[in-house]
């Protein structure tokens, strides 16, 4: 039994960490405010690297440090990977097949993250659909070229979406998105709904209640998709039977192999899931990331220089920045590692849940305790980061520090044993499209808008956004 909770943090067996006090039975909702993460990363300059809330009637730890990061995501992987699971989301089933929803001790977890590591998203997976990534990126230099032919500005955010859900598309069932309307009204409605804060979730006694219309909705979207995905792989199943059949090189091709082979169980509903988790997970964070690094660079014309100058020297004349160019290319590699410190897409990463009773240090997590990962806090601490309000991608040119988890002051993809499974799709993918968008063309932002446009206040949700989108007029070089 917990003591008063804006009492001391004693509990039978030890002590609570550290935490402000709050108030009755909403806690410290309030103090969390539109954007938790910086709400967060200043409470834990009073509270400390391990901090704890009550969030309606919810226990919360949030581990604000590279090591506590280091404690939670890895030492103590095995009690603290439960993913914390948002009730909007446990509908039409999607908590009992998605990866993101199941527990890390489930077999079908570890089966289906098997299927991704080895099949889908490993180097030789990846060479394999090397094409698919190398089309869509062809088809935003045509956009571009286009834009700039017209002297038109385009929205960048929205292109850099529109290249990663096509890309999705393309991946997964060699299909083009931007053909079907349907497909694309789903994708957009789960991604803005899946951003908005769930009252049920802070206190699950409203959940029938379903008090913003937030399952409603994301059940109708989820269940639609799940639909437009099952006559897809139905029509699939069909092509499949014919004698003079052309295999596809897409993900959908490698999974129904998988699941008419003996070497792994997987049945048409874990793959439907794990499409939509894809979709879901990969559009918005990489659309985000790419959007803000144009940002950056449009604020800092020395370092955009900096980049031009080294693609021009590897890459030259050619229209198409290669993946096969990026192990040249020090300069992009640095600037896409700052961006990811100085605008993670998921500042929170994913909030996860303790599956048994833990001590970290000198302090007890309780059973059940939400546990977050302030991955924002560890981007501003000064300890850590030389000027970690200044964008300097330099910092990273001499320092063998990158994404992969192994280095807890930079972990944008998270660490451990729920890592980002897309890591080497999306790394990939950013360099090349962050790469395509300066290489031939400069930038003109809007006439009269120029402070706005580049303006860094964002907007939390399933990715960290821009909250003024950047709308600038590309010029082509050469
Ligand atoms: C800049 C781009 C991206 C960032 C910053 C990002 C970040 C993350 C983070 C922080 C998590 C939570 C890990 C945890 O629970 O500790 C996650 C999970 C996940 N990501 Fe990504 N991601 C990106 C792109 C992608 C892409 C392109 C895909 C797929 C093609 C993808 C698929 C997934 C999936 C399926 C999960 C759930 C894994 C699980 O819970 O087992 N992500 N990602």
């Amino acid at each position: 039994v917990y003591s008063r909770w804006s009492g001391s943090r004693r509990r039978t067996g030890g002590e609570l960490p550290p935490g402000p006090p709050g108030l009755p039975i909403i806690g410290n909702l309030l103090q969390l405010g539109p954007n938790p993460h910086k709400s967060l990363a200043h409470l834990a300059k009073t509270y400390g690297p391990l901090m704890s809330l009550k969030l309606g009637n919810q226990f919360a730890v949030v581990a604000s440090s590279p090591e506590m990061a280091k404690e939670i995501l890895q030492k103590q992987g095995n009690v603290f990977s439960k993913p914390f699971n948002p009730i909007a989301g446990c509908v039409v089933r999607h908590d009992e097949f998605s990866v993101k929803y199941l527990p890390a001790s489930s077999n079908r977890w570890k089966m289906l993250r098997k299927v991704q590591r080895e099949r889908l998203f490993s180097h030789a997976a990846l060479e394999a659909t090397q094409d698919i990534r190398r089309e869509r990126l062809q088809k935003l230099t045509d956009y571009v070229t286009e834009c700039s032919r017209e002297g038109r500005a385009m929205n960048v955010g929205e292109a850099t979406f529109t290249t990663m859900t096509n890309l999705m598309f393309d991946t997964l069932f060699s299909m083009e998105l931007g053909a079907n309307r349907k497909f694309r009204e789903h994708v957009n409605a789960i991604t803005r709904n899946f951003g908005v804060s769930n009252v049920a979730d802070f206190f699950p006694i409203c959940a029938p209640l379903d008090p913003q219309g937030l399952r409603r909705k994301l059940a109708y979207h989820f269940g639609s998709l799940l639909e437009l995905v099952q006559t897809l792989i139905d029509q699939r199943l069909q092509a499949r039977r014919a004698s003079d059949y052309q295999k596809k090189n897409d993900f959908l091709e490698i999974l129904l192999d998988l699941s008419q082979g003996n070497e792994y169980d997987l049945s048409i509903d874990e793959i439907k899931h794990l499409f939509v988790d894809t979709i879901i997970a990969g559009s918005d964070t990489s659309a985000a990331t790419a959007e803000w690094a144009l940002v950056e660079l449009l604020l800092h014309p020395d370092k955009l220089g900096k980049l031009k100058a080294e693609l021009k020297s590897v890459v030259g004349e050619k229209s198409m920045v290669e993946e096969s160019d990026i192990a040249r290319l020090p300069y992009l590699r640095a600037t896409i590692n700052e961006v990811f410190r100085y605008h993670p897409a998921a500042p929170l990463l994913a909030p996860h849940v303790a599956e048994e009773e833990a001590r970290v240090n000198e302090y007890i997590i309780p059973k059940n305790a939400k546990i977050y990962v302030n991955f924002w806090a560890i981007t501003r601490d000064p300890s850590i980061w030389k000027n970690p309000e200044s964008f300097e991608p330099e910092r990273f040119l001499d320092s063998d520090t990158d994404f992969n988890g192994q280095h807890f002051e930079l972990i944008p993809f998270s660490s451990g044993r729920r890592i980002c499974p897309g890591m080497p799709l999306a790394s990939r993918m950013l360099q090349c499209m962050v790469a395509t968008l300066c290489h031939n063309f400069d930038w003109e932002l809007e006439k009269g808008t120029e402070s706005k446009q580049l303006q860094r206040q964002d907007v939390f949700g399933l990715a960290l956004q821009k909250k003024i989108p950047l709308k600038a007029t590309p010029i082509k070089v050469f």
